[in-house]
């Protein structure tokens, strides 16, 4: 007596899909979705599938086994598989290429990106992907009508039985797609299998595609990588759950206003992301010149973010004056809620400016102050309300990187970090609580990285050869590029002394004018000043041979392994310091760090966790080694902590801080 069957999820959601951490529980090997999906297909009663909130994964691949689908104006679609290292492997990557064609499809299974619908105002009632309607008219009668006209056969709507729809210049088009897929994969294995299973759609029958597809399924979930992909995806989760023990809470709504202080470079991306966010702002300078320059800057920033919106500048409305509002009266800090600080990287202004903040400020406003690496103590000392002083380090560009650096100080109040955690919610960011100490988490991390790039120079190695292996591990960028990026007059943690080895090398080519891609040379040459390609330059090659002679250096050839090790491990060993001082609460807030502000490849799973995969004993054997080598060279002296570990027969990352004898955080 069934004429049909819907298949819908519960409390407005379709699926999200299969459950991620079932793909490392060996109980659920072997139970495969796709026989399930096609049972579905093949079923001589039609089955319709009615998507509410998200169809994503397993979840769409359900509904593609579905003779119709239908779906709510905001549902949102997608095969996200490839960002958790895998590929859609039930039947996916051989059914939408059905539906949607080649092209659409390699673009949603190779990214893993999520769809809204977009609905044009003429969609025909019975369009064959998606209908815009309201989930409560679908019912038996609604099907009955709209899509099961008496006596219609079912076959035509199996897309496994569908061709898939051909293109006049297949093969051309999918190598150009091979090569683009390659390049935005930096070394990640997923989208590349992922192109390979759509690719054998448009070359196999449906039941051979099938066969490929779980072929290439089973060398993802093995690879390492999809763990490390599914760890992170669980880390970034659990990291903005951090809460503080006493359970404080603040809300930011539309009435609570914002003000950030200093349009320069971060304090123009903050504003951008405030206004994104869609938090009423005020932009605070300090004369009318800098205002102006700043005003010109935001505007032109949001101007170019809502064109990249569906309904654009409507959306973020900053035009209105009750959104965003720039000015020079320092009497509009009596007002507001909140007040983000952006000047100069410099104590004396900044406490100038904490100092001034403190006096105007109504008596509950919250100072947050955007630095990378300044005593958050010292500039709450400037202020009477300490306990309302946080830091919060922006990621340049405030408004596209998704770190949020949170550092609480001695007399910082919970009540206020959890201000600061709502804050990186609402703006869409990854909130990190870190203490405080010089450079935090992240950019102390970097130092030692840093400071090996350069020592690598003097012993022997170039810059590209660094960069290379950097970049072949998966950064996007390797520290010598980055660094002519940011600007070599921009402090660089080489130059640090106290007591260690040194190098002099950063400052000698800022004397020698060569200030990085601003000034068309730096630890490359460019075409010209501000170009951004770089090539490897004779004039450095000589420079640092040179150099090597008048410091009786004898040159030598350093391999890949070296350069690898001890740019990595000097990282991740003073994560392990970081740890133990209690400056992170887990290893897994490094990770997340790394993985959102520092361009970690994330299918490395983040620096703590990559020592976990390489094993904590070879990092502590090779920092040992590299130590003996080089004992003037800092940063290769293994951590106390690290050494704990490998005593204690190198325990999994989950256990690492119970083996901490002090609480992991200051609060
Ligand atoms: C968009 C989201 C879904 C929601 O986002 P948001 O609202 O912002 O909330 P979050 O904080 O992100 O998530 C809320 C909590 O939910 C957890 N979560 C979310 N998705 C999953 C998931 N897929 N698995 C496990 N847990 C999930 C999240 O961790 C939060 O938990 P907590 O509060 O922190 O504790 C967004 O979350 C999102 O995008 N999620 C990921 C979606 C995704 O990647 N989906 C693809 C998954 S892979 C897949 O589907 C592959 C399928 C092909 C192979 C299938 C083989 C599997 C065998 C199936 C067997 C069937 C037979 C059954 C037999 C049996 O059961 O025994």
């Amino acid at each position: 007596s069934v004429k049909a069957v819907m298949i819908c999820g519960e409390n407005g959601k379709f699926s999200a899909g299969a459950d991620i951490k079932g793909f490392s529980s060996p109980k659920r090997r072997g139970i495969a979705l796709g026989p399930i999906v096609s049972l579905i297909e093949r079923s001589e009663k039609p089955v319709v599938a009615a998507i509410e909130g998200v169809a994503l994964g397993g979840g769409l691949e359900v509904a593609l086994g579905c003779h119709y689908r239908i779906a709510h104006v905001k549902a949102r679609m997608g095969l996200p598989e490839v960002t958790i290292g895998l590929l859609p492997g039930a039947e996916g990557t051989q059914r939408l290429p059905r539906l949607v064609g080649v092209p659409a499809a390699l673009d949603m299974i190779t990214t893993g990106k999520v769809l809204c619908l977009v609905i044009p105002p003429a969609w025909p009632k019975t369009h064959e992907f998606l209908l815009p309607m309201y989930l409560p008219d679908v019912d038996a009668l609604f099907c009955n009508s709209i899509f099961l006209p008496p006596g219609q056969p079912l076959g035509p709507r199996r897309l496994s039985l569908k061709p898939v729809p051909k293109l006049p210049n297949m093969e051309a088009f999918l190598s150009e797609a091979l090569v683009k897929v390659k390049k935005q994969a930096h070394g990640c294995l997923a989208p590349e299998l992922c192109f390979q299973a759509v690719k054998a759609a448009t070359e196999q029958p449906f039941a051979d595609g099938v066969r490929r597809e779980q072929e290439l399924f089973n060398v993802l979930l093995t690879s390492g990588q999809a763990q490390a992909l599914q760890y992170a995806f669980f880390a970034e989760r659990a990291v903005q759950k951090w809460t503080t023990p006493s359970g404080a809470s603040w809300k930011i709504s539309d009435s609570v206003s914002l003000l950030s202080l200093g349009l320069g470079t971060m304090g123009r991306g903050i504003v951008t992301s405030l206004v994104k966010a869609k938090i009423p702002v005020v932009a605070l300078e300090q004369d009318l010149e800098y205002l102006n320059m700043g005003r010109k800057a935001v505007m032109f920033l949001l101007e170019r973010e809502a064109m990249k919106m569906e309904q654009g500048a409507q959306t973020l409305d900053f035009h209105n004056p009750a959104r965003l509002q720039f000015t020079v009266d320092f009497d509009v800090l009596r007002d507001v809620d909140l007040v983000i600080e952006a000047v100069f990287e410099n104590m004396a202004l900044k406490k100038e400016i904490f100092h001034k903040l403190s006096r105007i400020c109504k008596p509950g406003a919250f100072l947050c102050t955007n630095t990378s690496a300044l005593n958050i103590n010292e500039i709450a000392s400037a202020t009477s309300r300490p306990q309302q002083v946080i830091g919060t380090h922006f990621f340049s560009p405030a408004h596209v990187m998704k770190l949020l650096e949170i550092i609480y100080g001695h007399h910082t109040s919970p009540t206020t970090i959890a201000t600061a955690m709502q804050l990186a919610k609402v703006l869409k960011k990854v909130g990190v609580v870190v203490g405080n100490c010089f450079g935090f988490a992240g950019n102390r991390m970097m130092f030692p990285y840093a400071q090996q790039a350069v020592f690598l120079l003097e012993e022997g190695s170039r810059p590209e050869a660094v960069d290379q292996v950097i970049e072949d591990f998966g950064f996007r960028i390797g520290p010598f590029r980055m660094s002519d990026l940011a600007g070599l007059d921009v402090g660089t943690p080489a130059r640090q002394r106290h007591g260690h080895r040194y190098s002099p090398l950063p400052d000698l080519l800022c004397e020698n004018g060569r200030f990085g891609q601003k000034t068309g040379k730096g630890w490359y040459q460019y075409e010209k000043a501000g170009g951004r390609t770089a090539k490897p330059d004779p004039w450095l090659h000589s420079f640092l041979s040179q150099y090597r002679d008048t410091h009786r250096i004898k040159t030598r050839f350093i391999d890949q392994e070296e350069i690898l090790e001890r740019c990595l491990f000097s990282l991740i060993n003073e994560g392990f310091d970081i740890l133990a001082e209690g400056i992170a609460s887990g290893p897994e807030h490094l990770d997340v760090i790394y993985i959102n502000g520092y361009g970690w490849p994330k299918h490395r799973g983040g620096p703590m966790f990559y020592a976990s995969t390489v094993g904590l004993s070879r990092i502590l054997a090779k920092l040992q080694k590299y130590s003996e080598a080089h004992p003037d060279v800092p940063g290769l002296q293994p951590s106390a902590f690290l050494k704990k570990l490998v005593a204690m027969g190198n325990p999994p990352l989950k256990e690492w801080m119970s083996y901490l004898s002090r609480p992991n955080n200051k609060l």
